[in-house]
């Protein structure tokens, strides 16, 4: 008894002071001490409320530059981001139409489409385009909005685990990084959607390694659907790689009235929780974009 004593102690102490990397460790030990029994502590430290993510590893939002990314791909981010919106002293905001969406490997925890999954499925559960600690390996992008053009640019540099005919891209990884920009251009515009329709042209072969822009733009919106287009192109946009159109239906099929209100219980909730936690990790996609990043 006082030798588990004394382990939860150790590994409570590791925990606060940052030293364990084990996020299940660290949730598991939280979820047993109630966050009041440490405010003491904490303000014994001088350490303020706001600084509570201390006890919890920060997300890692894998739209930021890392040192995978090559001299075109970090050029054109530079040059996307200096487009920005951005605070800038005395509070006002520069003005620019873009703005940069994060981008975390786990999905939202009230995502409907998660219901019927176990909870160990859902705690293993990440994004396809982010299943890869390894950085480079596979898909590295980042995705600037334009909401008054009603556009968005991806800017795709392909890893070397997306080899598809030798030296080149798969088509379906090619497939999954058109679906995820127009998605999430049809996510942004119009809420929850689900991709109901791609077609894609495949016009010349992007070679791995290579960095693609990937221009995707809203052509109309007739009821629940919203259509898409894009075109992948080489960054110096002399090239056109492949192009592709998309529909998004808006909305999850048609819920009964009574689970209805259960689904509007849940979004509310979602929302709140990304007010009030660091929203890091929580997935951005579908409608909780206009919550979490208002660019
Ligand atoms: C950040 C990361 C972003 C990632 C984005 C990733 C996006 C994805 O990959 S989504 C996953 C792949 N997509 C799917 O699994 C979708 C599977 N399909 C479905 O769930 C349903 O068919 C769904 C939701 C699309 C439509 O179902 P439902 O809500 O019942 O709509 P339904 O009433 O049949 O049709 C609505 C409208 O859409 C049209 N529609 C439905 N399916 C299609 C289709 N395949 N092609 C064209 N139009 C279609 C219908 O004709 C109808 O049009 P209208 O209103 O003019 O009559």
């Amino acid at each position: 008894m006082l030798r588990h004593g004394l382990q939860v102690t150790r590994v409570f102490c590791q925990t606060v002071l940052h030293t364990v990397s084990a996020r299940p460790l660290r949730s598991a030990i939280l979820r047993l001490i109630p966050r009041t029994a440490l405010l003491p502590w904490l303000s014994s430290r001088a350490v303020s409320v706001s600084e509570w993510p201390l006890l919890s590893s920060p997300p890692r939002d894998y739209s930021l530059p890392n040192p995978s990314w090559s001299t075109e791909m970090r050029r054109l981010y530079e040059y996307y981001d200096s487009l920005c919106e951005k605070e800038m002293e005395g509070g006002e905001k520069k003005p620019g139409g873009w703005g940069r969406l994060p981008s975390y490997n786990r999905t939202l925890k009230y995502a409907a489409g998660g219901k019927c999954l176990s909870k160990l499925l859902k705690e293993k559960a990440r994004l396809f385009t982010r299943n890869t600690e390894e950085q480079g390996a596979a898909f590295e992008y980042v995705v600037f909005m334009n909401k008054s053009e009603k556009r968005c640019v991806c800017i795709f540099q392909a890893g070397h685990l997306l080899e598809g005919p030798p030296g080149n891209v798969h088509g379906g990884a090619i497939a999954t990084i058109i679906d995820t920009s127009l998605g999430t251009l049809a996510g942004y515009l119009s809420g929850i959607v689900m991709t109901a329709n791609l077609n894609i042209n495949y016009c010349s072969p992007i070679p791995l390694g290579s960095v693609v822009l990937i221009d995707s733009v809203l052509d109309k919106v007739e009821g629940r659907k919203t259509f898409v287009s894009c075109q992948v192109t080489s960054s110096d946009g002399s090239k056109l790689h492949t192009e592709a159109t998309g529909n998004a239906v808006a909305g999850l099929p048609i819920p009964r009235q009574s689970q209805h209100a259960t689904l509007k219980k849940k979004m509310s909730n979602t929302h709140r929780h990304l007010k009030h936690t660091f929203h890091g990790r929580l997935n951005p996609s579908f409608a909780y974009f206009k919550v979490c990043f208002p660019c």
